[in-house]
């Protein structure tokens, strides 16, 4: 690890729950220094533009969020030639890089061989990584995110010692199986036997929800670049907060009142991108994690949750009368 350099702080990829809305607001909070889209999964085919464009409308801003945060399209699938085919694509259509996706643990994702069922075949994720990695310009990164393995972490040093000699970007390390989950703890420790194999720069990822969690996956890990996925949905400023704590600066986190206020802005984002009948339901899945850290989103959770019109929802998180629709 390189003691000269600001640690880097990574937004995590989540299906159905970081998307571009969430993207753009979690990145206006600060402290984030990259993002990475939900997955792109591929199977035979190269894929129409509209489906990049789909999972990645920052495409359209030059990959970059508002606030001008570099988001990464991922990628998941089994097949090298088809992977490498559409990350290619990705890149044509500007995505400021692309990240590989072998820790996916759901079913549906591995019986149809993409995700981290391919961690069982150290030699096929070599494959899958050489071959994106030629297909890409050499001016794209090409960042590649696995967990310690599939049944157990047996083949981990086998599995990165195939990475680092297709010679990717970096590697992102979810420090669990995927027989392990989304059960804590977080085997951090793991991520420092990686060192063993490679001098890929290493993103350490899992269990980290607050500024001593992030000390201590850096002290275990020995990488101060982190990824932080749940953590971040539930206390918004943790990327800012962690920032902080690095810089020695001590920054209050955010308050209740505070996070209502970006729960309307929430609201104002997701209004713009979909339906009124679906822009609630963001809303209502953000509180689910909110509730973790503010008390007073599980009992605004209670209140809002039989609301299906986006006016009401905006009155009950706190907005004001809108005049115009008053006048109306
Ligand atoms: C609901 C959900 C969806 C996820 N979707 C993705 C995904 O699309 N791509 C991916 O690489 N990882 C995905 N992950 C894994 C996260 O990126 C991350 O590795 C994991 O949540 C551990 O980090 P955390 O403890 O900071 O949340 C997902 C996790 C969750 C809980």
């Amino acid at each position: 690890m390189n003691p000269e350099a600001n640690p880097r702080i990574l937004l995590a990829p989540m299906e159905g729950v970081i998307d571009h809305t969430m993207r753009d607001l979690l990145t206006q909070l600060g402290g984030v220094d990259r993002c990475v889209t939900e997955f792109v999964r591929v199977s035979q085919e190269l894929l129409p533009p509209r489906v990049f464009h789909r999972l990645c409308p920052e495409l359209a801003n030059g990959g970059c969020t508002s606030s001008g945060v570099p988001v990464y399209l991922q990628i998941l699938g089994g097949d090298p030639s088809v992977v490498a085919e559409n990350a290619s694509r990705a890149a044509e259509l500007g995505a400021p890089g692309v990240d590989l996706n072998f820790g996916c643990p759901a079913k549906t994702v591995n019986r149809s061989d993409g995700g981290s069922i391919i961690l069982r075949e150290p030699e096929r994720v070599h494959r899958i990584v050489a071959a994106t990695r030629q297909a890409l310009p050499p001016s794209v990164p090409l960042s590649v995110k696995i967990r310690l393995g599939f049944d157990s972490s047996d083949r981990f040093l086998d599995i990165v010692s195939g990475i680092d000699a297709a010679r990717p970007s970096e590697l992102v390390i979810h420090a669990r199986t995927r027989a392990d989950g989304y059960r804590p703890p977080a085997y951090w420790e793991h991520i420092a036997l990686a060192r063993s194999k490679t001098r890929l720069p290493l993103i350490a990822n899992g269990e980290i929800w607050g500024v001593g969690d992030a000390k201590l996956a850096r002290e275990k890990s020995g990488t101060r670049d982190l990824m932080l996925g749940r953590g971040v949905l539930c206390r918004p400023d943790l990327p800012r907060l962690l920032r902080a704590a690095d810089s020695g600066v001590e920054v209050d986190a955010l308050t209740w009142h505070e996070i209502r206020g970006y729960l309307l802005k929430y609201l104002a984002i997701t209004l713009e991108s979909y339906d009124a009948r679906y822009a609630v339901n963001p809303i209502k899945q953000w509180l689910g994690y909110l509730r973790h850290y503010y008390p007073q989103a599980a009992a605004m959770f209670v209140v809002i949750k039989r609301i299906l019109d986006p006016e009401e929802l905006r009155l009950a998180l706190g907005g004001k009368e809108d005049p115009e629709q008053q006048a109306a």
